[in-house]
C-alpha cells in the first residue's frame, strides 16, 4: 500500500479545505485580480440566470472597486443587482454612507441602472430601516426564502468584524432575520443595518479582501484558529458556495498555513 500523505492541520492545502487563501504582493496587484473575479462570476451568473447579484461592503473596498471595475474593458452592468452587505444609518451625503460613496465613485462610472441598486432608506428608524431593506431584498429575490447572492464582497476590521457583525455581539446568533438592525456598533457610526450569517452563508461565492499589516494578527486568528470563540469573519463559511480570501503580503505576514501566490496577473 502506498504511503498516505499526512498534513499537519496548519499545512492543509487550501483547496482541500474548500477555502482559497490567495496572497498578492500588494493591494495594487490584488485589485485587478478582484475585478477579474467579479467579472467572471458576473459572466457565469448572466449565463445561468440572466442577472448578476452582487453584495458590496464599505470601508477600503469602495476605493479599490471604484478604481478597478470601471477599468475593465467591455464591462456591462446593465443586468446587475447591487445590494449592501451592511450599511451605516446616515444620510446619503454623509461621508460615512457606503451607498453615497459607491454612488459617487463607482455607480457614476458604470452602466448599472438606478433600479439595479438596492439601497437602504436612511430616513427610517434603525429597526424600520432593517425591515424595509429586508423587504426590498425579498422582493428582488421572489423565488427564494432567503436571497442567494451570486457574489458577496466582504471586508474585515482589525477586531475580526465583517458586515456589521461584531465580536461577542448577540447578532452573531441571529437565525431568523436576513437583515438585522444594530444600534450599538462599536465602530462608528453606531446605527447600522447588516446582513446576518444565514444570508451571508447561502451566497454562491464569498470573497474577503483584507490588506495591510494592521490586519496581520487578526487574519492569523481567523484563518488559523486560536483561543476563544470564533471571530465573526471566521464564521463566514458558505454552505454550498465558494470562499476566497484575497490578501496582500503585509496582511499575510503572520500566516503559516499554505496559501496560493499566483502573482499579479491572477485570474481566479
Ligand atoms: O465598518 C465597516 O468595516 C468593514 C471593514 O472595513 P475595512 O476598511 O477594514 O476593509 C467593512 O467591511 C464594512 O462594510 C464597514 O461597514
Amino acid at each position: 500500500m502506498l504511503p498516505q500523505p499526512s498534513f499537519p492541520p496548519s499545512s492543509i492545502p487550501v483547496r482541500m479545505s474548500g477555502r482559497r487563501v490567495v496572497v498578492f504582493p500588494s493591494a495594487a496587484e490584488l485589485g485587478p485580480a478582484l475585478a477579474h473575479l467579479v467579472a467572471s462570476r458576473a459572466d457565469k451568473a448572466l449565463l445561468d440566470h440572466g442577472r448578476f447579484s452582487l453584495g458590496l461592503s464599505g470601508g477600503s473596498l469602495v476605493s479599490m472597486l471604484s478604481k478597478e471595475l470601471p477599468a475593465l474593458p467591455d464591462l456591462d452592468c446593465s443586468h446587475w443587482l447591487a445590494g449592501f452587505c451592511d450599511e451605516r444609518l446616515v444620510p446619503f451625503n454623509d461621508g460615512e454612507s457606503t451607498y453615497g460613496l459607491y454612488k459617487n465613485q463607482l455607480f457614476s462610472k458604470i452602466n448599472i441602472p438606478d433600479s439595479g441598486v438596492l439601497a437602504i432608506d436612511p430616513s427610517l428608524s434603525v429597526q424600520e430601516c432593517a425591515e424595509d431593506y429586508a423587504r426590498k431584498l425579498k422582493e428582488a429575490f421572489p423565488k427564494e426564502d432567503i436571497p442567494v447572492f451570486d457574489l458577496l464582497l466582504l471586508g474585515m476590521g482589525p477586531d475580526g468584524h465583517t458586515c456589521s457583525l461584531f465580536p461577542d455581539h448577540p447578532l452573531l446568533e441571529e437565525t431568523q432575520k436576513i437583515v438585522a438592525p444594530i444600534s450599538d456598533s462599536p465602530k462608528p457610526p453606531p446605527q447600522r443595518v447588516t446582513m446576518t450569517f444565514p444570508m451571508v452563508n447561502l451566497a454562491r461565492c464569498v470573497v474577503f479582501v483584507s490588506t495591510g499589516g494592521s490586519k496581520a494578527p487578526v487574519l492569523k486568528q481567523v484563518l488559523e484558529g486560536g483561543e476563544g470563540p470564533a471571530l465573526p469573519a471566521a464564521r463566514v463559511v458558505p454552505s454550498h458556495g465558494e470562499l476566497f480570501w484575497l490578501i496582500d503580503e503585509p496582511a499575510a505576514a503572520s500566516l503559516t498555513l499554505q496559501v496560493e501566490r499566483p502573482g499579479s496577473a491572477a485570474k481566479l
